[in-house]
């Protein structure tokens, strides 16, 4: 019987939609107000959902405490106050859209998950108050 285990953070960073393949004029077309030069800030919030059996002695999915912990080194050292398309290389080669941020942080969360019997379900990116990503894997 699989039950689902979801854990939020909310974290602040800076960006700026820009894709390198493309040239200055076709980025401003596309990415518009978002394609400023000097980029723009983002109260992010992400919630990573997990996927398994309960464990009929511990009650638990996986431990919410080890999530939070593989959370924090995944999504907020890396992306807390960060510039991202500056402070993170993955995003040295692609724009920092929504869809690629929550991809990001699937391929981030997935080494921890290793350790687990559980697996990594959901990434949700929420960029906005009204924008949201949702990610469920290759
Ligand atoms: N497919 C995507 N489209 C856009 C993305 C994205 O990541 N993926 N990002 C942006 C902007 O960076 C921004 O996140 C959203 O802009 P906007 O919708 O204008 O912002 P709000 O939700 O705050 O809406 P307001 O009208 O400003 O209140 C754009 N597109
Ligand atoms: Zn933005």
């Amino acid at each position: 019987m699989p039950v689902f285990l979801t854990r939020r953070v909310a974290l602040c960073a800076s960006h700026r939609l820009h894709a390198p393949g493309l040239s200055d004029e076709e980025n401003l077309k596309i990415y518009g107000k978002c394609n400023n030069p000097n980029g723009h800030g983002h109260n992010y919030v992400v919630k990573v959902t997990v996927c398994g059996d309960l464990d009929p002695i511990t009650g638990m999915v996986m431990n919410a405490v080890d999530l939070k912990n593989y959370m924090k080194n995944a999504v907020m050292d890396t992306m807390d106050h960060k510039c991202i398309d500056k402070d993170i290389e993955y995003f040295r080669t692609k724009p920092s859209t929504a869809e690629n941020i929550a991809v990001y942080i699937w391929e981030q969360l997935k080494p921890h998950m290793k350790k687990e019997k559980c697996s990594l379900y959901k990434v949700q990116l929420f960029e906005t108050e009204n924008v949201e990503v949702e990610y469920m894997g290759p």
